[in-house]
């Protein structure tokens, strides 16, 4: 043992810097090579050039959503335990005596990372693609162990589905060895093993090439290899049965536990689920002490935590799904329903809503709503913006009321009345348009079906105004029916909208009107003859067929909404098993 001159009686030297920076490098190596897993999947795909500007603009607007590789309600998070922290090589000083003993720490756990369920949470926007556990603290002298790391929960909305991505999924990241072996690739032999080595061995100061001549530290460097084997098998076994969690309802909170406990009792805080734990804690050098090895002067670094690569999937829980062809009118309608406080976007173009909306609707005692004031035009949402542009413009905003206090300034007495009269509510989720062929990928697809997959029923909406709003309607079903075979029957009402552009209005023309209700009773003849469902009792008789609704409306001008409100919360009511409330 080297003598420790000038150094105080508990002097302890912990970990050699040179080798501590090699393996931030090499980690950083690992890292970059996750990010090139993640950015591989990104497909460039040619573009079409298109003459007329606009609509190409439009159109890479639908690419660049395709290409995010997904919905906000659909990401992939990369998630690493944390490392375990170093152990130390160390040895105890004391006045008068010469050679301490070996007094090196252990390094403290690396912190479990933890997934959980959180009714604060609506979409996966917030949760962050890369996650990493807190790291474990380094051993260090006179026995002193490191600190675990604390766990790490991420949160996530209630509702989300979790997957592991198996091991052959490209988008999987690497684990630590395959990343390893990646850094290594095409060393030469000599410095693969100093590599190998470095990763792992702590040495005292200056001992490193003594140590690694010992036959003791040889048989240290097996022993740590046959253990990191036997991790390695350990963890392939584990991902034969992938992660797969449901996380529906909010984890358990431990209010159960007695409130008036002593002080100081540890209240256990729910972590929710674990998805990849924490590395163990490096060895500290007295562990390598024997009859044969009085002091040695290694200890072994910290390892890797787990490294699990997760599909989270947002299933929204909205209680009617609106489904229709783009521009059919179904965000104008969700705004109408819910007195423009939908923040959803209304345009006059195809595929103006690119992720899934979710909005509430209240419905008060006498089965009005609060969307219901006649006197709202519910147009395009630019005009409400170009308003607002306007009055900053003027300087005025500061002063103005907000979208918001308008309504209900313009409608105070009602809303008051509703507030108080509350009797039901229930959520609308708006969709993305769906076309034909959605099923191979054209348009947006249909993956955001996923979020209407457990409405309770869900609505067409068709543009009355179209050539054959009964094709419309039969495109919707068959490519429902081709995404979830099974799901279509949910389907309970037809809405026609934009009655108002057919006929009607001041400049009333007989002939518009007419061919309005022709177009309407050939819709009406088409869902009762084609779209008709069999239902079945609880024990599978069956009890005829069910025919659906079918209502004219216009969402702009919320014409015939009440109808809507009305027999959506029927449905809801069938579906929850209440009895039907009468409405006035
Ligand atoms: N005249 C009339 N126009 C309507 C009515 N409902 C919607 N519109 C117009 O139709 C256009 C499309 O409306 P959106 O609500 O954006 O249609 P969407 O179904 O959400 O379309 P995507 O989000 O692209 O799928 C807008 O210009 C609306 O102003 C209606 O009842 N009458
Ligand atoms: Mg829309």
């Amino acid at each position: 043992m080297r003598p420790a001159h000038g150094l105080g009686p508990f002097t302890r030297v912990c970990r050699s810097r040179l080798s501590l920076s090699l393996y931030f490098s090499s980690s950083l190596r690992r890292s970059a090579g996750i990010h090139t897993a993640t950015i591989e999947r990104v497909e460039v795909e040619e573009e079409d050039v298109e003459e007329d500007s606009h609509s190409h603009k439009r159109k890479s607007r639908t690419e660049w959503k395709r290409r995010q590789g997904g919905f906000l309600d659909h990401v992939i998070i990369h998630v690493r335990g944390g490392k375990g922290g170093n152990g130390c090589a160390a040895f105890h000083r004391e006045k008068f005596m010469r050679i301490g003993p070996p007094s090196g720490g252990n390094g403290g756990r690396g912190g479990d990372v933890y997934i959980m369920p959180t009714p604060h949470l609506t979409s996966l926007s917030s949760v962050p693609t890369r996650v990493r556990g807190q790291p474990g603290g380094n051993g260090q002298g006179t026995w002193q162990n490191g600190k675990n790391g604390a766990p790490t929960i991420i949160r996530v909305p209630l509702g989300t589905v979790v997957r592991e991505l198996p091991p052959d999924d490209p988008r999987r990241a690497k684990d630590q060895w395959e990343a390893e072996a990646e850094s290594l690739e095409g060393l030469p032999q000599e410095e693969r093993r100093q590599k190998l080595r470095e990763r792992r061995w702590v040495h005292y100061p200056g001992w490193q090439s003594e140590n690694e001549k010992r036959d003791m530290f040889k048989e240290a460097e097996r022993m740590l290899y046959r253990e990191e084997r036997e991790l390695r098998r350990q963890r392939m076994r584990r991902q034969e049965q992938p992660i797969y969690l449901d996380l529906d309802k909010p984890e358990e909170t431990e209010e159960a536990i007695d409130p008036n406990a002593p002080l100081g009792h540890r209240r256990l805080q729910p972590l929710g689920r674990l998805v990849a734990s924490g590395g163990t804690g490096g060895l500290g050098n007295p562990h390598f002490l024997s009859a044969t090895t009085r002091s040695p002067k290694w200890a072994t670094r910290g390892w890797e935590g787990e490294r699990v690569s997760l599909a989270l999937e947002l299933k929204l829980l909205a209680d009617i799904g609106l489904v229709g062809m783009p521009n059919a009118g179904k965000s104008t309608l969700l705004r109408a329903l819910t007195g423009g406080r939908a923040k959803t976007e209304v345009a006059g173009y195809a595929f103006t809503t690119l992720n899934p909306v979710v909005a509430v609707v209240r419905v008060a005692d006498d089965g009005s709503f609060e969307g219901r004031a006649q006197s709202l035009v519910h147009d395009e949402t630019w005009i409400e913006d170009a308003r607002d542009q306007e009055l900053l413009e003027s300087g005025a905003l500061a002063d103005a009321l907000t979208r918001n206090q308008r309504l209900h300034t313009e409608d105070a007495e009602q809303a008051r009345t509703n507030s108080v009269l509350e009797s039901f509510r229930f959520t609308v989720a708006d969709n993305p348009g769906l076309i034909e062929r959605a099923s191979d990928d054209v348009g947006l697809g249909h993956s955001f079906l996923r979020s209407i997959e457990r409405s309770l029923a869900l609505v067409y909406v068709v543009d009355l105004a179209a050539v054959a709003p009964w094709e419309d309607l039969r495109i919707l079903r068959d490519e429902i029916e081709k995404y979830k075979p099974g799901l279509s029957p949910k389907a309970r009402m037809v809405i026609a909208n934009k009655a108002d552009l057919l006929g009607g209005g001041e400049d009333q023309d007989p002939r518009a009107v007419e061919e309005a209700r022709e177009k309407l009773r050939r819709l009406e003849e088409f869902v009762e003859r084609d779209m008709a469902v069999p239902v079945s009792g609880a024990d599978g008789e069956p009890l005829g067929e069910r025919k659906m609704d079918v209502v004219p409306i216009s969402a702009k001008y919320s014409l015939n909404l009440r109808k809507v409100v009305q027999l959506m919360r029927k449905y809801i009511e069938d579906t929850r098993g209440v009895q039907v409330a009468t409405i006035p």
